[in-house]
């Protein structure tokens, strides 16, 4: 007499959920003849996330939900699209799907929500399809489409270099408190980097060994530290095209942030709290001083993209 036969049904929706990334530090270097700038950063990864379900489909399709989903596009220069079919020709299959967007990451804010779109969407058709990469071969398409991409797949803490999508997993004790002042209108991440350009010009190197003391903090899961080593060199640039950014960020400091900056490109402003409960208080201030759309807390550092359900 033979065994039980084990029938393993094929997937026919597969949901996953991607971080959205704070840049604790971040380091611009003169703008290379491709366009694009080296930079020595360090992500972590926070508790707001981007949630895709790849439904099984004869096409590529998509639909987008959530706050701001009226400014992404639709068509085919959506991150996720792109994601799809960049891991189609990787893989040489035919098959389509539909992918649901559900974004909780501000749209246009500088904390990678489109970049944790396109892992999302990777990570969720890898399953989906029974494709079969490997963290490391998905991390190679990721690269191909948008710098901030590979940090989504991979999450938690992380120095980002050559356009920030070289990572190298950095040591970290504890959890962080944030709080976030989202502003109505985003900023554009090329406009920031070519403000940075007319700011800086081409006199300028990266300093690699910059982060030695916020290394040190993150080691040390000590926030207070931590807080004094931020630093972002496009928050100048960002305040230019968007001057309401420096009253946020005062308003934050006035909250008692341990240490406030903005987030990548912009504009949203990360404010570090001591704790859960003073995050909230800093993001209470923030709204009742009317310096920002709203405010949300999240927490850090947590993983990258991964499959839920
Ligand atoms: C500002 C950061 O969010 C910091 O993590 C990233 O550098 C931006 O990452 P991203 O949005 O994924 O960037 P991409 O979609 O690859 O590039 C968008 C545009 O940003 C500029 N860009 C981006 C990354 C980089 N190292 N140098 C650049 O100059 C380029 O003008 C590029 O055309
Ligand atoms: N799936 C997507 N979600 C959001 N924006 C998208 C998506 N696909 C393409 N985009 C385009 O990318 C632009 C940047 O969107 P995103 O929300 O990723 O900005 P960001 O957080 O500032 O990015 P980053 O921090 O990586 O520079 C949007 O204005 C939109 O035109």
């Amino acid at each position: 007499m033979t065994g039980p036969t084990l029938v393993t049904a094929a997937r026919t929706a597969v949901k996953v959920r991607a971080p959205a990334k704070v840049n604790l530090s971040l380091h611009v270097g003169p703008r290379e003849d491709d366009g694009y700038h080296p930079l020595i950063t360090v992500f972590q990864a926070v508790s707001l996330y981007e949630e895709v379900v790849a439904v099984e489909a004869d096409d590529l399709s998509l639909t987008v939900t959530g706050p701001g989903a009226e400014y992404v596009p639709l068509d085919g220069t959506n991150l996720a699209l792109r994601a799809a079919r960049a891991l189609a020709d990787r893989t040489g299959t035919d098959r389509g799907a539909l992918l649901e967007i559900t974004k909780g990451v501000p749209v246009a804010g500088g904390m990678a929500g489109g970049s944790a779109d396109a892992a999302a969407a990777l990570v969720a058709l890898d399953a989906l399809w029974g494709t079969g990469l490997t963290r490391e071969e998905l991390a190679e398409v990721a690269a191909t489409l948008g710098a901030d991409v590979p940090f989504a797949l991979q999450g938690h803490t992380a120095v980002g270099t050559g356009r920030g999508d070289v990572l190298t997993p950095a040591m970290v004790r504890g959890t962080f408190h944030w709080a976030f002042a989202l502003r109505a209108e985003g900023l554009s991440t090329p406009d920031v980097f070519r403000h940075f350009d007319e700011i800086v010009g081409r006199g300028r190197d990266l300093a690699p060994d910059a982060d030695t003391a916020l290394m040190a903090a993150l080691r040390a899961g000590d926030a207070p530290r931590l807080g004094l080593a931020l630093s972002n060199d496009l928050q100048g640039p960002a305040i230019d095209l968007a001057p309401d950014l420096a009253e946020t960020i005062g308003a934050a400091a006035n909250a008692g942030a341990l240490g406030v900056v903005v987030s990548g490109s912009g504009p949203t402003v990360a404010a570090l709290g001591r704790s859960h409960q003073h995050a909230l208080a800093i993001a209470a201030e923030m709204t009742l001083a009317g310096v920002c759309e709203s405010a949300v807390c999240a927490s850090g550092p947590v993983p990258g993209a991964r499959v839920i359900l």
